[in-house]
């Protein structure tokens, strides 16, 4: 086997913890030496030891003169377990093959430098694409410093999200929403605006799937005119969290749950000063569900990395009812939004398109 395949089994037990290791990144690493592999592992709840440290434990003193393989950059600062790159030296790894640097400019690129210092061979690169495609929201995190914003609308043909009269239940089949479903197990939040708590009620639950992580369920609403009886407040299998203007104590008071957080922005329509608030509370990545008004906000302030459309084979018309975009919209051709579409994919008589802004 060359670097690439040990680099490859190192990815995919990094792929097999993905979720599980939040807030940190699902790492793999293998530990290979004349020919044979030695030591493998795989990062598995944060706070428990890095998978660069099960893997050494296992290879025991079969470490000395071995190699290396992990698909993040292994870390050099103290944080709840010592430095790997420490571990790394003090075991005698002899080469150490990297899939990818740490996004995070603090340390991104110290871990390599204390492994060449200490004379081991380093060599950063060896599928980095496949490994960054493990955690995108971590690396995006750590680099921009605000969650990875993930817009995702289910529309009919004419790009409507409802009809005239509000109706839209359902615009795409079972599939699609299984689908959007795992979106939600997928991100940290899922936030929408106050129209769509008044008009849809919905749970914002992770269900029609396995094991489901529910994310943190988010309204904006700046005028708090949600009603505390809406089942997001209600059911307490998931936190919520309202964002809202300066509103006073007597309209948050019908709120106050277990469950339930109200935070108070000055500019509570502002998408920056949303997601430092969100990045603040540990967030790395949001799932923005609508509806038109949010969206067109997110849109305006071009805050978002992903959109995920959900197209079905409907035709609504009419034009008052809601495309997925709402708000002022662009008046230029030149000012719209430009993004490239990297996957698409049928679900039932649904076509799934997800498209990233360029460079992401
Ligand atoms: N209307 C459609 C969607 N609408 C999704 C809305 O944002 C809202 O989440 C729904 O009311 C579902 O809420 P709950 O969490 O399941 O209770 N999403 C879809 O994928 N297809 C559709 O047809």
């Amino acid at each position: 086997m060359n670097d690439q395949a040990y680099m490859k089994l190192a990815i995919q037990m990094a792929s097999a913890t993905i979720g599980q290791t939040k807030p940190n990144p699902a790492v793999g690493a293998v530990v290979v030496k004349d020919g044979a592999i030695v030591g493998m592992g795989a990062h598995l709840k944060a706070g428990e030891p890095h998978a660069e440290v099960h893997a050494l434990n296992m290879a025991g003193d079969k470490a000395y003169g071995a190699t290396i393989y992990v698909t993040l950059e292994p870390c050099s600062h103290y944080g709840k377990t010592p430095p790997c790159a420490e571990l790394i030296i003090q075991k005698g790894i002899k080469r150490a093959v990297v899939a990818s640097l740490d996004s995070n400019p603090l340390v991104s690129g110290r871990g390599m430098e204390m492994m060449k210092k200490a004379g081991i061979e380093v060599e950063v690169g060896v599928l980095e694409r496949e490994a960054k495609a493990l955690n995108p929201f971590f690396l995006h995190f750590m680099r921009e410093k605000r969650p990875f914003v993930t817009l995702k609308a289910a529309m009919s043909l004419d790009g409507k999200i409802a009809t005239k009269t509000g109706e839209s239940k359902w615009i795409t089949g079972e599939q699609a929403r299984l689908d959007g479903h795992r979106l939600r197990h997928s991100h940290d939040g899922i936030l929408v605006g106050a129209n769509t708590v008044i008009a849809d009620n919905p749970l914002l639950t992770t269900r029609i799937m396995g094991h489901a992580r529910h994310p943190i369920r988010i309204v904006l609403d700046t005028t708090l005119k949600v009603s505390p009886e809406a089942k997001i407040f209600q059911d307490d299998s998931a936190e919520t969290w309202i964002i809202t203007g300066n509103v006073g104590e007597e309209k948050k008071a019908p709120f106050a749950k277990e469950h339930v957080s109200i935070f108070s922005l000055e500019q509570p329509q502002n998408i920056e000063h949303i997601l430092e608030l969100l990045a603040a509370k540990g967030v790395q990545s949001l799932l923005v569900e609508g509806g038109a008004t949010v969206h067109g906000a997110f849109l305006q302030s071009r805050l978002f990395d992903e959109v995920v459309s959900y197209v079905a084979p409907i035709l609504i018309g009419g034009k008052d009812a809601p495309s997925a975009f709402g708000g002022a919209g662009f008046s230029r051709m030149a000012e719209t939004q430009h993004l490239e579409i990297i996957e698409t994919s049928v679900l039932g008589e649904d076509l799934k398109i997800v498209s990233r802004k360029k460079g992401k």
